[in-house]
């Protein structure tokens, strides 16, 4: 207790100490920030506001050591994305550094394909960084719901990614976590790369942050970035290089076009089996102009794959695929529609039917977007038994539950407490799991790997369901909405 107590007041003092805006602000001639003495400068200032200036509307999303809130200023009515991070959790989780490392390394980043801070604020128990709003949510939320993409939107996506990628190497910083999640949309369309906590920068970067962190706690996870979008040389342990993102944009590019990830699989272990052997199977009807692209920001040698290689950007604007592309005008072309972030998924439909609601299960009162969650399966009595007074259930339906090697069938549940908890359906109350609950109401996140798995993470641990339903969505959706109000 006395260690996490003090590495508390060591975290919070690093947060005070080195996240302070200087009295003098200076400023780089192309918005850089600049240092002065020891203390980093930032552009997007601290600000001392409360959480109590903002009307919070609705959950934008949630990561793993966030939720990010989209929130209305109530003076001047402007809306941000706020996303707020606890700083217990962050503590706990080591991930100080990460924090810091994001918000620094935002502060000096100045491009139009980039998600940009504009201010931040802390209290007692919360970090908040404001981020310009992206409307249209996530690349993966708009590839899930349309299936897959053209190819023309495909290529639309792509050379805006490409854009901002080639400004974030040129500053000497490589990514490390391109994927649909992290790519966002305005609300007329245009990309925007986010969540910069894993980035590293190279040798030659112009970048700057403060020295390593001192704190001897802190864990740096192996491989960075997610299982389905690391190269085989990060799975022997090499530096990462540039190399990392074009990998990464050659997964992103096959799933525009194919709806899931070239090489997700059940496990992360399966997954690395597959990035290792370089399994890739195309559909049928991808161009082979896309299929050459593929296959070339997917070479095994980081040396030769496209845009890493020694033809560099260039080499990569000019394949076939991105012909008509006008590299200099991205934004001025109009973007495909994005669907916006309420209408509703399709998995909301139950057997062609839109879902209504049953008056003897009244949804949470706190679930104000998610109004037609509740699945068929939750009118079945036999829930109830395992409810505390007054708990509502806002989503429950059979899923397997899924090991390395095998799987169980069990009932997932979540109320309105929160509580997410599974039962084998044999066997109800002795055999229930929680696998989270109000006492850390923060410490959630969903995963839709596809419209059937997703998977459950918490610091405690992380469990994988199939949902033969498909209703892997519905449950992103409601956990969300769950959390959103804590
Ligand atoms: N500026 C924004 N506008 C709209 N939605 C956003 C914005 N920033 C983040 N989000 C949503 O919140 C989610 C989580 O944000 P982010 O990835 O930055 O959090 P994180 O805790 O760093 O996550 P990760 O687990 O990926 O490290 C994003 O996937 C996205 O859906």
């Amino acid at each position: 207790m006395a260690v996490v107590r003090a590495r508390r007041e060591e975290a919070q003092n690093e947060f005070e100490a080195g996240l302070r805006l200087p009295s003098r602000r200076i400023r780089g001639g192309d918005g850089i920030a600049l240092t002065r003495a020891s203390s980093i400068v930032f552009r997007a200032p601290q600000e001392n506001f409360t959480i109590e200036d903002f009307e919070q509307e609705r959950i934008l999303g949630v990561g793993s050591f966030s939720k990010v809130v989209r929130v209305k200023k109530k003076d001047t009515g402007d809306v941000y994305a706020l996303k707020v991070m606890d700083k217990d959790f962050i503590t706990k989780q080591d991930k100080v550094q990460h924090v810091k490392r994001e918000r620094i390394v935002l502060d000096q980043l100045n491009h139009p394909g980039i998600v940009q801070l504009l201010f931040t604020f802390q209290d007692a128990n919360s970090l908040y960084m404001a981020l310009e709003s992206c409307e249209g949510g996530e690349l993966f939320d708009q590839i899930a719901r349309k299936g897959h993409f053209s190819e023309d939107e495909a290529r639309f996506y792509m050379a805006e990614i490409i854009d901002a990628m080639e400004y974030l190497h040129g500053l000497g910083l490589i990514h490390q976590d391109i994927k649909p999640e992290n790519l966002l949309l305005t609300a007329d369309g245009h990309i925007k790369i986010a969540d910069f906590g894993c980035v590293k920068l190279t040798e030659s970067s112009q970048i700057m942050l403060p020295p390593p962190a001192a704190n001897p706690h802190e864990t740096s996870s192996l491989i960075e970035g997610t299982a389905a979008y690391v190269p085989p040389e990060a799975l022997n342990t090499s530096p990462a290089t540039i190399g990392n993102d074009f990998w990464a944009l050659g997964c992103t590019l096959y799933q525009m076009l194919a709806g899931t990830s070239p090489f997700k699989d059940s496990s992360d272990w399966l997954t690395f089996e597959r990035i290792r052997t370089r399994k890739v199977v195309f559909p049928g009807y991808f161009s082979d102009e896309a299929i050459d692209l593929i296959d070339k920001l997917l070479d095994t040698d980081p040396g030769r794959r496209l845009g890493a290689g020694p033809g560099g950007y260039p080499a990569l604007k000019m394949h076939p695929f991105f012909k008509g592309i006008a590299w200099n005008k991205l934004r001025d072309v109009s973007a495909p529609t994005p669907k916006l972030i309420l209408e509703p998924y399709p998995s909301q439909v139950f057997d062609g039917q839109k879902l209504t609601m049953p008056s003897n299960i009244a949804l949470a009162s706190t679930v104000h977007h998610a109004p037609q969650l509740a699945s068929m399966d939750s009118f079945d009595s036999r829930w109830q038994e395992l409810l505390e007074p007054g708990e509502c259930i806002v989503l429950a339906s059979k899923l397997k539950k899924l090991r390395l090697l095998t799987s169980k069938k069990v009932q997932l549940i979540l109320t309105d407490r929160p509580r997410l908890f599974y039962v084998d359906p044999s066997k109800l109350i002795e055999n229930m799991k929680i696998l989270w609950s109000s006492n850390n109401p923060n410490d959630i996140s969903i995963h839709v790997l596809n419209s059937s798995h997703f998977k459950v993470c918490t610091s405690m641990k992380t469990s994988s369901f199939e949902d033969k339903a498909q209703k892997a969505w519905q449950w992103k959706k409601a956990v969300e909405s769950v959390v959103v109000h804590q």
